[in-house]
């Protein structure tokens, strides 16, 4: 039996307020422990990322579901992707409205479609096929995404500092007991996007990547500046190169502040259960579940470990 293990992250942030970290915590928590038990239960790795990170798509605290961040117009446009380690199939959609869990949708892209990505409307129209429920998209906008798009419309212009642009974007990675890997992440993007704006998220390569044969990797961090250096390839990459998944994160990330002077930040696991959580962002939410043990954090140099249940 092969080593179990979820990782799951929060997106990358500064200065969270206190109480909302406590509830930041509560829900990366939560959201670990679910996945974990779906592979404790011999689920496999593409039900327990999805598990994961469906708990933190329906929690408002995080910038998924409903919870995400607006865009120009006032309205909440979805990315999110998904991928099989074991065979690399993938599914993707961005600019999604009306559904309460895009990474579902991805899912049933992956395995019910001969397609990789759909987008908007017709994405819209292969949920309503699939039988998920669309929900009216005013349900999606919660009053802190309303105040934080016009704190953000009313600042332009003026000197701010990247987390005012997006909060809590999430991803998970697993391996499974049959040694299978996997990845999703989640997002409404980044606030006063665009509308028809696409991020990183939902590219196949940049938001995520897994193939048992090297890992699984999920990304947060700045869309613009992961497209253009492939962040999650590039750091399986390195790892394929024979680098420890520890030093392949600080490599890409280093490379994506240099390069381009993005932020962002990388939770990774393999087949043999080694994970690692890495960010250049002042910090990350993001928890750990291996042998019963629950590992966590959000500031650099903090892990807390507790027992699982
Ligand atoms: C400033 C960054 C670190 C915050 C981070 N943003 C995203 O991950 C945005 C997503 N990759 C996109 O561009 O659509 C977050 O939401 O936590």
């Amino acid at each position: 039996m092969n080593p179990t293990v979820i990782v799951v992250h929060g997106g990358g942030a500064s200065n969270i307020s206190k109480d909302r970290k406590e509830r930041v915590r509560q829900g990366i928590v939560r959201a670990a422990t679910a996945g974990y038990n779906i592979l404790k239960e011999g689920g496999s790795a593409v039900d327990a990322v999805e598990g994961a990170v469906t708990v933190l798509e329906d929690d408002p605290e995080f910038n998924a579901g409903c919870g995400s961040v607006l865009n120009e117009n006032g309205e909440v446009e979805m990315d999110a992707s998904i991928m099989n380690g074991k065979d690399l199939s993938a599914g993707a959609v961005s600019a999604v409205r009306c559904v309460a869990n895009p990474i579902k949708l991805a899912r049933l892209v992956m395995e019910k479609t001969p397609h990789c990505f759909l987008t908007d409307q017709g994405a819209a129209k292969f949920a309503a096929a699939m039988g998920l429920p669309a929900v009216p998209g005013e349900q999606l906008v919660t009053e802190r995404n309303v105040k934080r798009l016009e704190k953000e419309k009313h600042e332009k212009g003026a000197q701010k500092s990247d987390h005012q642009k997006s909060l809590g974007t999430v991803g998970a990675v697993a391996v499974d007991c049959r040694g299978n890997v996997a990845y999703a992440t989640s997002t409404g993007g980044i606030v006063n996007k665009l509308a028809g704006r696409v991020g990183d998220t939902p590219c196949i390569g940049s938001g995520g990547y897994a193939d048992n044969d090297i890992g699984a990797i999920s990304t947060t961090g700045h869309g613009e500046s992961i497209l253009k250096v492939n962040l999650a390839r590039l750091t399986l990459f390195h790892v394929e190169q024979g680098k420890t998944l520890e030093e392949a994160a600080d490599m890409s990330l280093g490379y994506m502040k240099s390069k381009v002077k993005g932020v962002g930040g990388v939770i990774l696991v393999n087949q043999a259960g080694d994970w690692a959580a890495k960010w250049t962002s002042t910090s990350m939410p993001w928890a750990a579940a291996k042998d019963g043990r629950l590992h966590s954090g959000i500031d650099l140099g903090e892990t807390n470990v507790t027992d699982l249940p």
